[in-house]
Protein backbone atom coordinates (compact mmCIF):
# COMPACT_ATOMS: atom_id res chain seq x y z
CA UNK A 1 0.00 0.00 0.00
CA UNK A 2 0.87 3.74 -0.66
CA UNK A 3 2.37 5.75 2.28
CA UNK A 4 -0.94 7.85 2.43
CA UNK A 5 -0.64 11.20 4.31
CA UNK A 6 -3.65 13.18 6.46
CA UNK A 7 -5.01 16.49 6.64
CA UNK A 8 -5.41 17.85 9.65
CA UNK A 9 -9.10 17.43 9.48
CA UNK A 10 -8.97 13.80 8.61
CA UNK A 11 -6.91 12.93 11.52
CA UNK A 12 -9.35 14.70 13.95
CA UNK A 13 -12.12 12.37 11.95
CA UNK A 14 -9.96 9.22 12.39
CA UNK A 15 -8.91 10.01 16.66
CA UNK A 16 -12.93 10.88 16.97
CA UNK A 17 -13.52 7.55 15.25
CA UNK A 18 -11.67 6.26 18.09
CA UNK A 19 -14.38 6.99 20.43
CA UNK A 20 -13.45 6.59 23.90
CA UNK A 21 -10.04 6.12 23.75
CA UNK A 22 -10.10 9.80 22.59
CA UNK A 23 -12.34 10.89 25.51
CA UNK A 24 -10.27 8.77 27.61
CA UNK A 25 -6.90 10.13 27.11
CA UNK A 26 -5.79 6.74 25.92
CA UNK A 27 -4.44 8.09 22.03
CA UNK A 28 -2.42 10.77 24.25
CA UNK A 29 -0.89 8.34 26.14
CA UNK A 30 0.19 6.25 23.74
CA UNK A 31 1.16 9.18 21.60
CA UNK A 32 3.29 10.37 24.67
CA UNK A 33 4.72 7.36 24.92
CA UNK A 34 5.95 6.96 21.38
CA UNK A 35 7.84 10.45 21.79
CA UNK A 36 9.53 9.36 25.00
CA UNK A 37 10.71 6.15 23.10
CA UNK A 38 12.37 7.75 20.15
CA UNK A 39 14.09 10.22 22.68
CA UNK A 40 15.32 7.51 25.17
CA UNK A 41 16.48 5.78 21.62
CA UNK A 42 18.17 9.14 20.89
CA UNK A 43 19.85 9.41 24.33
CA UNK A 44 20.83 5.59 24.24
CA UNK A 45 22.39 6.21 21.08
CA UNK A 46 24.55 8.83 22.83
CA UNK A 47 25.79 7.12 26.21
CA UNK A 48 22.24 6.44 27.80
CA UNK A 49 19.69 8.09 29.92
CA UNK A 50 20.49 8.78 33.71
CA UNK A 51 21.01 11.47 34.26
CA UNK A 52 21.02 13.00 30.41
CA UNK A 53 19.25 16.62 30.68
CA UNK A 54 15.97 16.96 28.38
CA UNK A 55 14.51 20.45 27.61
CA UNK A 56 10.23 20.70 26.94
CA UNK A 57 8.62 23.32 24.91
CA UNK A 58 5.03 23.25 25.72
CA UNK A 59 2.07 25.53 23.99
CA UNK A 60 -1.39 25.42 25.10
CA UNK A 61 -3.02 22.69 23.58
CA UNK A 62 -2.63 18.79 23.66
CA UNK A 63 0.54 18.56 21.53
CA UNK A 64 1.83 20.45 24.29
CA UNK A 65 0.51 17.45 26.12
CA UNK A 66 1.61 15.18 24.48
CA UNK A 67 5.21 16.67 25.58
CA UNK A 68 4.09 16.47 28.93
CA UNK A 69 3.48 13.25 29.60
CA UNK A 70 6.72 12.20 27.66
CA UNK A 71 8.38 14.23 30.38
CA UNK A 72 7.20 12.73 32.86
CA UNK A 73 7.48 9.18 31.28
CA UNK A 74 11.33 10.41 31.03
CA UNK A 75 11.90 11.82 34.49
CA UNK A 76 10.93 8.25 35.13
CA UNK A 77 13.63 7.23 33.38
CA UNK A 78 16.21 9.09 35.43
CA UNK A 79 16.70 11.81 33.10
CA UNK A 80 16.62 15.42 34.13
CA UNK A 81 13.45 17.43 32.39
CA UNK A 82 12.89 20.99 32.68
CA UNK A 83 9.37 22.16 30.66
CA UNK A 84 9.23 26.10 29.81
CA UNK A 85 5.66 26.70 29.93
CA UNK A 86 4.82 29.21 27.18
CA UNK A 87 1.34 29.59 28.10
CA UNK A 88 0.78 28.52 31.56
CA UNK A 89 -2.49 29.09 32.15
CA UNK A 90 -3.29 26.96 29.23
CA UNK A 91 -0.56 23.95 29.50
CA UNK A 92 -2.06 20.52 29.73
CA UNK A 93 -3.67 20.27 33.13
CA UNK A 94 -3.37 16.58 33.66
CA UNK A 95 0.47 16.40 31.68
CA UNK A 96 1.12 18.85 34.03
CA UNK A 97 0.54 17.33 37.00
CA UNK A 98 1.81 14.07 35.87
CA UNK A 99 4.98 15.81 35.30
CA UNK A 100 5.48 16.98 38.01
CA UNK A 101 4.60 14.00 40.22
CA UNK A 102 7.40 12.23 37.95
CA UNK A 103 9.85 14.56 38.86
CA UNK A 104 10.03 17.19 36.13
CA UNK A 105 10.52 21.06 36.86
CA UNK A 106 9.06 24.05 35.25
CA UNK A 107 11.53 27.00 34.33
CA UNK A 108 11.61 29.71 32.67
CA UNK A 109 13.90 29.44 30.10
CA UNK A 110 15.96 26.67 28.82
CA UNK A 111 19.12 26.21 30.66
CA UNK A 112 22.61 25.44 28.25
CA UNK A 113 23.88 22.04 27.96
CA UNK A 114 20.54 19.90 26.97
CA UNK A 115 20.64 16.62 24.91
CA UNK A 116 17.30 16.72 23.50
CA UNK A 117 14.99 19.46 23.29
CA UNK A 118 11.22 18.42 23.40
CA UNK A 119 9.01 20.39 20.89
CA UNK A 120 5.35 20.81 22.02
CA UNK A 121 3.97 23.82 21.10
CA UNK A 122 1.66 23.16 18.47
CA UNK A 123 0.99 20.37 16.30
CA UNK A 124 -1.78 19.89 13.98
CA UNK A 125 -3.93 23.36 15.79
CA UNK A 126 -0.91 25.37 14.94
CA UNK A 127 -1.24 28.11 12.85
CA UNK A 128 1.30 30.92 11.10
CA UNK A 129 4.59 31.08 12.19
CA UNK A 130 6.12 30.34 15.86
CA UNK A 131 5.08 33.09 18.29
CA UNK A 132 7.80 35.41 19.89
CA UNK A 133 8.41 33.50 23.27
CA UNK A 134 8.47 30.18 21.38
CA UNK A 135 10.30 32.17 18.75
CA UNK A 136 13.16 33.44 21.59
CA UNK A 137 13.39 29.74 23.23
CA UNK A 138 14.01 28.38 20.08
CA UNK A 139 16.22 30.82 18.82
CA UNK A 140 18.95 30.54 21.68
CA UNK A 141 19.70 26.85 20.90
CA UNK A 142 22.81 25.71 19.41
CA UNK A 143 22.07 23.65 16.03
CA UNK A 144 22.78 20.06 16.39
CA UNK A 145 25.25 19.87 14.20
CA UNK A 146 27.09 22.52 15.99
CA UNK A 147 26.84 20.45 19.51
CA UNK A 148 23.30 21.95 20.31
CA UNK A 149 20.52 19.64 21.59
CA UNK A 150 18.73 16.86 19.26
CA UNK A 151 15.34 18.39 18.37
CA UNK A 152 12.67 16.14 18.68
CA UNK A 153 9.51 17.53 17.13
CA UNK A 154 5.44 16.19 18.56
CA UNK A 155 3.51 15.83 15.23
CA UNK A 156 4.78 18.46 13.59
CA UNK A 157 7.33 20.86 13.79
CA UNK A 158 5.85 23.52 15.08
CA UNK A 159 5.42 26.54 12.56
CA UNK A 160 5.08 24.70 10.01
CA UNK A 161 1.18 24.32 8.33
CA UNK A 162 0.27 20.84 8.62
CA UNK A 163 -1.33 20.65 5.38
CA UNK A 164 0.57 22.36 3.30
CA UNK A 165 3.89 22.05 4.27
CA UNK A 166 4.52 25.57 4.55
CA UNK A 167 7.03 26.54 6.11
CA UNK A 168 6.56 29.73 7.81
CA UNK A 169 9.91 32.17 9.51
CA UNK A 170 10.36 31.35 12.37
CA UNK A 171 9.65 27.47 12.90
CA UNK A 172 10.71 24.49 14.72
CA UNK A 173 13.69 22.59 12.61
CA UNK A 174 13.68 19.09 13.75
CA UNK A 175 16.01 16.48 14.22
CA UNK A 176 13.05 13.88 14.47
CA UNK A 177 9.33 14.33 14.07
CA UNK A 178 7.25 11.73 16.30
CA UNK A 179 4.00 11.57 14.70
CA UNK A 180 1.05 9.23 15.21
CA UNK A 181 -1.46 6.31 13.22
CA UNK A 182 -0.64 8.14 10.38
CA UNK A 183 2.01 10.89 9.18
CA UNK A 184 0.19 14.52 8.01
CA UNK A 185 0.80 16.21 4.42
CA UNK A 186 3.47 18.36 6.10
CA UNK A 187 6.19 15.35 6.34
CA UNK A 188 6.07 14.70 3.08
CA UNK A 189 5.51 18.54 1.60
CA UNK A 190 7.83 19.85 4.35
CA UNK A 191 10.24 16.46 4.41
CA UNK A 192 13.10 18.59 5.49
CA UNK A 193 12.16 20.86 7.90
CA UNK A 194 10.65 17.51 9.97
CA UNK A 195 13.91 15.13 9.90
CA UNK A 196 13.39 11.54 10.21
CA UNK A 197 10.00 11.42 10.43
CA UNK A 198 8.76 8.24 12.87
CA UNK A 199 4.87 7.30 12.96
CA UNK A 200 3.52 5.69 16.64
CA UNK A 201 0.67 2.76 16.23
CA UNK A 202 -1.44 4.64 18.59
CA UNK A 203 -4.65 2.61 17.55
CA UNK A 204 -6.30 4.66 15.13
CA UNK A 205 -7.47 3.78 11.76
CA UNK A 206 -4.69 5.69 9.01
CA UNK A 207 -6.39 5.16 5.84
CA UNK A 208 -8.20 8.76 6.10
CA UNK A 209 -11.46 10.04 4.98
CA UNK A 210 -12.38 10.21 1.19
CA UNK A 211 -11.50 12.75 -1.28
CA UNK A 212 -8.65 14.11 -2.43
CA UNK A 213 -5.14 12.11 -1.63
CA UNK A 214 -1.77 12.50 -0.83
CA UNK A 215 0.37 9.90 -1.15
CA UNK A 216 3.64 7.78 -1.75
CA UNK A 217 5.29 4.51 -3.32
CA UNK A 218 7.36 2.73 -1.30
CA UNK A 219 10.68 1.74 -2.65
CA UNK A 220 9.15 -2.06 -2.57
CA UNK A 221 6.41 -0.26 -4.81
CA UNK A 222 8.50 1.27 -7.40
CA UNK A 223 10.52 -2.21 -7.26
CA UNK A 224 7.19 -4.34 -8.25
CA UNK A 225 5.95 -1.98 -10.98
CA UNK A 226 9.20 -1.12 -12.92
CA UNK A 227 8.97 -2.45 -16.27
CA UNK A 228 11.38 -5.43 -17.05
CA UNK A 229 11.01 -8.09 -19.54
CA UNK A 230 8.79 -11.34 -19.72
CA UNK A 231 9.55 -14.46 -21.06
CA UNK A 232 7.33 -13.85 -24.29
CA UNK A 233 8.58 -10.42 -24.70
CA UNK A 234 10.14 -8.94 -27.81
CA UNK A 235 11.52 -5.33 -28.09
CA UNK A 236 7.95 -4.16 -29.62
CA UNK A 237 6.10 -6.08 -27.00
CA UNK A 238 7.56 -4.10 -23.98
CA UNK A 239 6.58 0.07 -25.35
CA UNK A 240 8.10 1.71 -27.38
CA UNK A 241 8.74 5.05 -26.49
CA UNK A 242 9.58 8.15 -29.01
CA UNK A 243 12.11 10.85 -27.44
CA UNK A 244 12.03 14.16 -29.63
CA UNK A 245 14.70 16.43 -27.87
CA UNK A 246 17.70 19.21 -28.56
CA UNK A 247 18.79 19.60 -31.73
CA UNK A 248 21.89 19.41 -33.77
CA UNK A 249 22.93 22.93 -32.22
CA UNK A 250 22.25 21.54 -28.97
CA UNK A 251 22.51 18.13 -28.81
CA UNK A 252 22.80 17.70 -25.35
CA UNK A 253 18.91 17.01 -24.02
CA UNK A 254 18.94 14.71 -26.69
CA UNK A 255 21.45 12.88 -25.51
CA UNK A 256 20.25 12.87 -22.02
CA UNK A 257 16.62 12.37 -22.32
CA UNK A 258 17.24 9.27 -24.67
CA UNK A 259 20.51 7.70 -22.57
CA UNK A 260 18.20 8.23 -19.76
CA UNK A 261 14.95 6.12 -21.80
CA UNK A 262 17.57 3.62 -23.06
CA UNK A 263 18.53 3.08 -19.65
CA UNK A 264 15.52 2.85 -17.93
CA UNK A 265 13.66 -0.48 -19.56
CA UNK A 266 14.30 -2.74 -22.10
CA UNK A 267 12.96 -2.62 -25.66
CA UNK A 268 12.93 -0.17 -28.31
CA UNK A 269 13.57 3.66 -28.15
CA UNK A 270 13.22 5.79 -30.82
CA UNK A 271 14.72 9.22 -31.58
CA UNK A 272 13.16 11.91 -33.82
CA UNK A 273 15.26 15.40 -34.24
CA UNK A 274 17.91 17.19 -35.83
CA UNK A 275 20.47 15.38 -33.22
CA UNK A 276 20.04 12.09 -34.37
CA UNK A 277 23.72 11.27 -35.90
CA UNK A 278 24.74 12.96 -32.19
CA UNK A 279 22.54 10.05 -30.45
CA UNK A 280 23.46 7.82 -32.46
CA UNK A 281 26.77 7.92 -31.87
CA UNK A 282 26.10 7.63 -28.08
CA UNK A 283 23.59 5.28 -27.93
CA UNK A 284 23.91 2.91 -31.34
CA UNK A 285 20.97 1.31 -30.15
CA UNK A 286 18.71 3.90 -30.81
CA UNK A 287 16.56 4.01 -33.68
CA UNK A 288 16.88 7.61 -35.07
CA UNK A 289 14.70 10.01 -37.72
CA UNK A 290 14.94 13.43 -38.76
CA UNK A 291 11.36 13.64 -38.87
CA UNK A 292 8.12 12.39 -37.43
CA UNK A 293 7.10 10.98 -40.73
CA UNK A 294 9.76 8.48 -40.88
CA UNK A 295 10.00 7.70 -37.07
CA UNK A 296 8.05 4.53 -37.40
CA UNK A 297 5.74 3.41 -34.33
CA UNK A 298 6.01 4.84 -30.69
CA UNK A 299 3.67 3.58 -27.57
CA UNK A 300 4.37 7.00 -26.06
CA UNK A 301 6.52 10.24 -26.85
CA UNK A 302 8.24 12.09 -24.23
CA UNK A 303 8.92 15.78 -26.07
CA UNK A 304 10.40 18.83 -25.09
CA UNK A 305 13.57 19.38 -23.84
CA UNK A 306 15.74 21.90 -25.80
CA UNK A 307 13.65 21.49 -28.87
CA UNK A 308 13.31 25.40 -29.31
CA UNK A 309 9.75 27.13 -29.18
CA UNK A 310 9.50 28.39 -33.01
CA UNK A 311 6.99 27.25 -35.41
CA UNK A 312 8.78 24.01 -36.03
CA UNK A 313 8.58 22.56 -32.58
CA UNK A 314 5.01 24.22 -32.21
CA UNK A 315 4.08 22.09 -35.48
CA UNK A 316 5.56 19.15 -34.64
CA UNK A 317 4.37 19.49 -30.82
CA UNK A 318 0.74 19.27 -32.26
CA UNK A 319 1.31 16.84 -34.49
CA UNK A 320 2.27 14.72 -31.38
CA UNK A 321 -0.45 15.61 -29.09
CA UNK A 322 -2.85 15.11 -32.01
CA UNK A 323 -2.30 11.47 -31.81
CA UNK A 324 -3.97 9.63 -29.39
CA UNK A 325 -0.73 8.15 -27.21
CA UNK A 326 0.46 8.84 -23.99
CA UNK A 327 2.27 11.86 -24.44
CA UNK A 328 4.97 13.78 -21.96
CA UNK A 329 5.56 17.15 -22.50
CA UNK A 330 8.37 19.09 -20.80
CA UNK A 331 10.78 22.44 -21.02
CA UNK A 332 10.43 24.00 -23.88
CA UNK A 333 7.32 22.39 -25.10
CA UNK A 334 6.08 23.41 -21.72
CA UNK A 335 6.99 27.28 -22.95
CA UNK A 336 4.95 26.29 -25.86
CA UNK A 337 1.83 24.89 -24.16
CA UNK A 338 1.86 27.58 -21.70
CA UNK A 339 1.04 29.85 -25.08
CA UNK A 340 -1.56 27.30 -26.70
CA UNK A 341 -2.97 25.72 -24.00
CA UNK A 342 -5.96 24.18 -26.50
CA UNK A 343 -2.69 21.62 -27.40
CA UNK A 344 -3.57 19.91 -24.17
CA UNK A 345 -7.59 19.22 -24.36
CA UNK A 346 -7.14 15.83 -25.71
CA UNK A 347 -8.43 12.33 -24.44
CA UNK A 348 -4.74 10.55 -24.35
CA UNK A 349 -2.82 10.41 -21.11
CA UNK A 350 -0.56 13.47 -20.80
CA UNK A 351 2.01 14.39 -18.24
CA UNK A 352 3.73 17.71 -17.91
CA UNK A 353 6.77 18.39 -16.42
CA UNK A 354 7.33 21.52 -14.78
CA UNK A 355 9.61 23.10 -12.43
CA UNK A 356 8.69 26.14 -11.23
CA UNK A 357 9.50 28.19 -13.33
CA UNK A 358 7.42 26.72 -16.04
CA UNK A 359 4.97 25.96 -13.71
CA UNK A 360 4.44 29.51 -13.32
CA UNK A 361 4.50 30.02 -16.93
CA UNK A 362 1.93 27.90 -17.56
CA UNK A 363 -0.46 29.18 -14.74
CA UNK A 364 0.39 33.08 -15.30
CA UNK A 365 0.95 32.98 -11.48
CA UNK A 366 3.98 32.79 -9.38
CA UNK A 367 4.02 29.27 -7.69
CA UNK A 368 3.71 30.14 -4.20
CA UNK A 369 3.78 28.18 -0.77
CA UNK A 370 1.28 25.90 -1.27
CA UNK A 371 2.70 23.82 -3.99
CA UNK A 372 0.10 20.71 -3.09
CA UNK A 373 -2.52 22.92 -3.70
CA UNK A 374 -1.30 24.65 -7.36
CA UNK A 375 -0.45 21.44 -8.97
CA UNK A 376 -3.80 20.08 -7.91
CA UNK A 377 -5.30 22.75 -9.45
CA UNK A 378 -3.41 22.96 -12.60
CA UNK A 379 -4.63 19.22 -13.30
CA UNK A 380 -8.11 19.15 -12.84
CA UNK A 381 -8.70 22.56 -14.82
CA UNK A 382 -6.17 21.32 -17.83
CA UNK A 383 -7.63 17.84 -17.33
CA UNK A 384 -3.72 16.27 -17.42
CA UNK A 385 -0.94 15.07 -14.88
CA UNK A 386 1.38 17.58 -13.78
CA UNK A 387 4.53 16.67 -11.99
CA UNK A 388 5.98 19.77 -10.27
CA UNK A 389 9.47 19.32 -10.06
CA UNK A 390 11.61 20.30 -6.95
CA UNK A 391 13.00 18.87 -3.88
CA UNK A 392 9.71 17.35 -3.30
CA UNK A 393 8.07 16.35 -6.52
CA UNK A 394 4.38 16.03 -6.80
CA UNK A 395 2.22 14.11 -9.58
CA UNK A 396 -1.38 15.26 -9.50
CA UNK A 397 -4.10 13.64 -11.65
CA UNK A 398 -7.06 15.53 -12.95
CA UNK A 399 -9.15 13.67 -10.22
CA UNK A 400 -7.25 15.30 -7.35
CA UNK A 401 -5.09 12.64 -6.34
CA UNK A 402 -1.22 13.43 -5.87
CA UNK A 403 1.95 10.97 -5.23
CA UNK A 404 4.90 12.51 -4.06
CA UNK A 405 8.58 11.91 -3.35
CA UNK A 406 11.00 13.37 -1.47
CA UNK A 407 14.24 13.02 -3.29
CA UNK A 408 16.30 13.01 0.32
CA UNK A 409 18.92 15.25 -1.23
CA UNK A 410 19.13 17.57 -3.58
CA UNK A 411 22.23 16.56 -5.88
CA UNK A 412 19.79 16.44 -9.10
CA UNK A 413 19.99 20.32 -8.90
CA UNK A 414 21.89 20.50 -12.18
CA UNK A 415 21.49 21.74 -15.32
CA UNK A 416 20.47 18.58 -17.66
CA UNK A 417 18.67 16.74 -14.77
CA UNK A 418 15.26 17.31 -15.97
CA UNK A 419 15.99 16.06 -19.54
CA UNK A 420 16.94 12.44 -17.63
CA UNK A 421 13.87 12.90 -15.37
CA UNK A 422 11.59 12.59 -19.22
CA UNK A 423 13.50 10.08 -20.88
CA UNK A 424 13.09 7.62 -17.79
CA UNK A 425 9.29 8.37 -16.98
CA UNK A 426 8.89 8.24 -21.00
CA UNK A 427 9.81 5.22 -21.33
CA UNK A 428 7.79 4.02 -18.66
CA UNK A 429 4.60 5.57 -19.97
CA UNK A 430 5.63 3.70 -22.97
CA UNK A 431 5.52 0.54 -21.09
CA UNK A 432 1.75 1.37 -19.84
CA UNK A 433 2.27 2.92 -16.42
CA UNK A 434 -0.33 6.20 -15.61
CA UNK A 435 1.41 9.26 -16.30
CA UNK A 436 0.94 9.10 -11.71
CA UNK A 437 3.21 6.11 -11.71
CA UNK A 438 4.85 6.43 -14.34
CA UNK A 439 6.53 10.49 -12.78
CA UNK A 440 6.80 9.51 -9.61
CA UNK A 441 8.72 5.96 -9.85
CA UNK A 442 10.59 7.73 -12.15
CA UNK A 443 11.44 10.75 -9.72
CA UNK A 444 12.34 7.98 -6.92
CA UNK A 445 14.75 6.08 -9.58
CA UNK A 446 15.85 9.55 -10.71
CA UNK A 447 16.50 10.63 -6.98
CA UNK A 448 18.65 7.44 -6.18
CA UNK A 449 20.39 7.74 -8.81
CA UNK A 450 21.76 11.27 -8.04
CA UNK A 451 22.61 9.93 -5.09
CA UNK A 452 24.45 6.87 -5.72
CA UNK A 453 26.29 8.95 -8.48
CA UNK A 454 26.99 11.82 -6.13
CA UNK A 455 28.28 9.79 -3.17
CA UNK A 456 28.90 13.11 -1.42
CA UNK A 457 30.32 14.68 -4.32
CA UNK A 458 28.78 17.46 -6.96
CA UNK A 459 27.54 15.91 -10.47
CA UNK A 460 26.94 16.75 -13.56
CA UNK A 461 23.84 14.90 -15.79
CA UNK A 462 26.19 12.84 -17.57
CA UNK A 463 26.85 11.14 -13.64
CA UNK A 464 23.30 11.21 -13.15
CA UNK A 465 22.35 9.46 -16.18
CA UNK A 466 25.29 6.80 -15.51
CA UNK A 467 23.88 5.79 -12.65
CA UNK A 468 20.14 5.34 -13.56
CA UNK A 469 20.56 1.83 -14.13
CA UNK A 470 22.28 1.04 -11.17
CA UNK A 471 19.97 2.73 -8.92
CA UNK A 472 17.05 0.72 -10.73
CA UNK A 473 19.28 -2.47 -10.52
CA UNK A 474 19.88 -1.55 -6.44
CA UNK A 475 16.45 -1.10 -6.18
CA UNK A 476 14.85 -4.23 -7.66
CA UNK A 477 17.51 -5.77 -5.22
CA UNK A 478 15.68 -4.33 -2.33
CA UNK A 479 18.50 -1.94 -1.20
CA UNK A 480 18.52 1.36 -2.49
CA UNK A 481 21.89 3.31 -1.00
CA UNK A 482 19.77 6.42 -0.51
CA UNK A 483 17.64 6.89 2.49
CA UNK A 484 14.20 8.14 1.78
CA UNK A 485 12.61 10.44 4.25
CA UNK A 486 9.25 8.71 4.04
CA UNK A 487 8.34 6.86 7.42
N1 LIG B 1 -6.88 14.56 20.34
C1 LIG B 1 -6.14 13.56 20.85
O1 LIG B 1 -6.50 12.76 21.68
C2 LIG B 1 -4.80 13.45 20.40
C3 LIG B 1 -4.10 14.58 20.09
N2 LIG B 1 -2.82 14.52 19.92
C4 LIG B 1 -2.03 15.75 19.97
O2 LIG B 1 -2.84 16.88 19.98
C5 LIG B 1 -2.41 17.80 18.99
C6 LIG B 1 -3.52 18.68 18.59
O3 LIG B 1 -3.91 19.36 19.76
P1 LIG B 1 -4.79 20.67 19.75
O4 LIG B 1 -5.95 20.51 18.88
O5 LIG B 1 -5.03 21.00 21.17
O6 LIG B 1 -3.88 21.74 19.06
P2 LIG B 1 -2.35 22.13 19.27
O7 LIG B 1 -1.83 21.64 20.55
O8 LIG B 1 -1.66 21.73 18.03
O9 LIG B 1 -2.39 23.72 19.29
C7 LIG B 1 -3.52 24.42 19.65
C8 LIG B 1 -3.23 25.60 20.53
O10 LIG B 1 -2.14 26.35 20.08
C9 LIG B 1 -2.52 27.71 19.83
N3 LIG B 1 -1.76 28.13 18.65
C10 LIG B 1 -2.08 28.00 17.34
N4 LIG B 1 -1.08 28.44 16.56
C11 LIG B 1 -0.10 28.85 17.38
C12 LIG B 1 1.19 29.39 17.17
N5 LIG B 1 1.66 29.59 15.94
N6 LIG B 1 1.95 29.66 18.24
C13 LIG B 1 1.49 29.45 19.47
N7 LIG B 1 0.27 28.95 19.75
C14 LIG B 1 -0.51 28.66 18.70
C15 LIG B 1 -3.99 27.69 19.66
O11 LIG B 1 -4.54 28.90 20.09
C16 LIG B 1 -4.41 26.55 20.55
O12 LIG B 1 -4.60 26.95 21.85
C17 LIG B 1 -1.82 16.93 17.93
O13 LIG B 1 -0.94 17.61 17.09
C18 LIG B 1 -1.14 15.87 18.75
O14 LIG B 1 0.13 16.32 19.18
C19 LIG B 1 -2.15 13.29 20.29
O15 LIG B 1 -2.08 13.27 21.65
C20 LIG B 1 -2.89 12.09 19.80
C21 LIG B 1 -4.22 12.08 20.40
K1 LIG C 1 5.21 20.42 17.73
Amino acid sequence: MPIRYLTADAVRDAEHAAGDLLANGTLMRRASHGVAQVVIDELRRTGGCYGRQVGIVVGAGDNGGDALYAGAALSRRGVACTAVLLAPDRAHRAGLAAFGRAGGRTVETLAGGLDVVIDGVVGIGGHGPLRPAAAEVFGQLTAPADGGPVVVAVDIPSGVDADTGQVHDPAVRATVTVTFGAPRNAHLLAATQCGRTVTVDIGIDPTGTDGDTLSSLTDDEVAALWPVPAPADDKYSQGVVGVIAGSARYPGAAILATGAAVSATSGMTRYVGTAADDVVSHFPEVVAARSLADAGRVQAWAVGPGIGTDDDALELLRDILSTDLPVLVDADGLTLVARHPELVDRRAPTLLTPHAGEFARLTGDELGPDRLAAVRDLARRWGVSVLLKGRITLVADPDGAVLGNDAGSSWAATAGAGDVLSGIAGSLLAAGLTPARAGAAAARVHAHAAELAARDAPIGASDLLAAVRPAIRALRRGHPTSATRVP
